[in-house]
């Protein structure tokens, strides 16, 4: 089935009120481009401002706790993120597992709660370059979708990103083979574990070094329904690109 192409920025720990010019120019962009879907993932002291300054799109968490409040020093909760005008998060991504050492059980607790809620989600998994040069990527990417995946989830607010831990933020970029090889196998984990039919509504970004250069051969692979990009969401200049080369793809 056609699915709507979903164009994601992450911020990570950047930004500052003085570079909110640059999300209102991303959601200008965001209107004229409006085949695709776009979204900025914030740090949390921007996330009111930038709900704000860009109607053209949505603005999301970086993460989300899976409980409602309580003690838990720096974490934000899902009524936060949407209180702030938010309307999807990240969870699952590489450096917040590290970081963090949140477990795949974890990561589905964090998802389930952010659906129920009525966010939507962005999932990540990926593989180390260990896992990778030791030809394990696949089984191993796979066995971390199937153990972080919520239990019934609304697929048209589930996203799945698959980024390559040796990709982020690197310029190494997995090839169109080694992508289109993981993005199948991701579809066929969804499947056994939710159902074709629900499957086959879930969207699954690909992420690491992803720029206007690359975007439109990343794209062009089967199974890839956008991207999670870092680096090159910071301004429009490098992210407009992204979402237009999205775009074309979604004529
Ligand atoms: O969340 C985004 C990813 O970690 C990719 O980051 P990057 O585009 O800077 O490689």
């Amino acid at each position: 089935m056609a699915r709507r192409m979903l164009v994601a920025g992450n911020w990570k720990m950047h930004g500052l009120g003085a570079d909110l010019g640059e999300v209102t120019m991303i959601s200008m962009a965001a209107e004229k481009n409006r085949r695709v879907d776009t979204a900025l993932c914030m740090p949390a002291t921007l996330l009111h401002r930038a709900a704000a300054a860009a109607p053209g799109f949505d603005i999301g968490g970086q993460d989300v706790h899976p409980e409602k409040g309580g003690a838990h020093t720096g974490e934000i909760s899902v009524d936060m993120i949407k209180d702030a005008g938010g309307a999807l998060t990240i969870v699952g991504h590489s450096e917040r597992r590290e970081a963090c050492g949140q477990s795949d059980g974890d990561i589905a607790a964090r998802a389930a709660a952010a659906l129920s809620g009525g966010l939507h989600v962005i999932l990540c998994v990926g593989e180390s370059l260990d896992v990778r040069e030791a030809g394990n990527a696949v089984e191993r990417v796979t066995s971390q979708l199937k153990a972080s995946l919520p239990a019934d989830p609304d697929p048209n607010r589930l996203a799945i990103a698959y980024e390559p831990i040796w990709a982020i933020g690197t310029g190494k970029v997995a090839g169109p083979e080694e992508i289109g090889e993981m993005h199948s196998a991701l579809r066929g984990a969804l499947s056994e574990s939710l159902g074709a039919e629900c499957a086959d509504k879930v969207r699954i970004l690909y992420g690491g070094s992803v720029n206007g250069d690359n975007a439109e051969t990343i794209f062009a692979v089967d199974n890839v329904d956008g991207a999670l990009v870092g680096g090159a969401s910071l301004s429009a200049a490098k992210f407009v690109p992204i979402i237009e080369a999205a775009s074309a793809r979604s004529v």
